[in-house]
């Protein structure tokens, strides 16, 4: 693991320009700042959780193994889209910061932006786990959270192009199975996927969720409304409310 000198150090010759912008919104100065908030918000604390941003042609990466929170843009990876998932090929990292390795989450967010996403985040929230954890009994390819009747629903959408889902509608997520190794998850990944066409998430049990979005508001907001959904899950079972009527 890097420490916090190595990674506030770590400095490259290639490329630079890559991860070098005056502009908030620019991938390299949105990622060290959403992972500050992520952290506050318990999603990426212990340097597990991270995100990342496709910006035309180029994939952003935050590096692996370092607190997150306190990343900065010269720490960030810049792949050329598209590329190999697994192992990504060594040509198509067109900035790579010395001393650091590309975050262990890169195939499974390639695998999102594969599917049409902008961003995706990988968080370890606690509710993510607890959820997982209370539908265990369910496993194989069926496994699923689902809810309904909750306002806040609405903050997901029904599929691409096809609107949010509403008040009366029932979310379900997709639950997959966790592996030794994060790039092993990669095809229960793409395999939720394909059973559920339209989800923007996939819970892995005992360890977190991938959620994506068209672009970085609406792959954040996701994440936050799902959260809520998650936390609300958990104090409802909590207090003996069921929370699928
Ligand atoms: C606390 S270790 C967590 C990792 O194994 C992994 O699950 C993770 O989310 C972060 O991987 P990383 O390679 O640091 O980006
Ligand atoms: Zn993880």
């Amino acid at each position: 693991m890097a420490s916090t000198e190595d990674q506030v150090v770590a400095t490259t010759t290639n490329n630079d320009h890559l991860v070098q912008s005056d502009d908030p919104e620019h991938p390299a100065n949105l990622i060290p700042e959403l992972c500050r908030k992520f952290y506050n918000w318990g999603w990426v604390t212990g340097t597990g959780g991270g995100t990342s941003i496709r910006h035309g042609d180029h994939i952003f990466i935050a590096p692996s193994g370092v607190q997150k929170e306190l990343m900065k843009s010269e720490n960030i990876f810049v792949l050329q889209w598209p590329t190999k998932k697994y192992p990504a090929e060594e040509r198509n990292y067109i900035r790579r910061p010395l001393k650091l390795n590309p975050s262990a989450c890169t195939p499974l967010f390639l695998t999102a932006f594969e599917n049409g996403a902008g961003c995706c985040i990988h968080t370890h929230s606690q509710w993510a786990v607890l959820v997982t954890l209370l539908v265990e009994r369910e496993k194989g390819p069926d496994a699923c959270f689902e809810i309904s009747t909750i306002e806040q629903i609405k903050g997901i959408p029904r599929g691409k192009g096809k609107g949010m889902l509403g008040y009366y509608d029932t979310l379900s997520i997709p639950i997959i199975e966790n592996t030794a190794f994060e790039e092993d998850l990669t095809s229960g990944l793409e395999a939720a996927m394909k059973k559920y066409p339209d989800t923007y998430a996939v819970l892995v049990r005992r360890h977190g969720i991938y959620v994506w979005g068209d672009n970085v508001a609406k792959a954040k907001t996701q994440c936050e409304s799902l959260d809520y959904l998650f936390q609300l899950a958990v104090e409802m079972h909590k207090l003996g409310l069921p929370w699928v009527k």
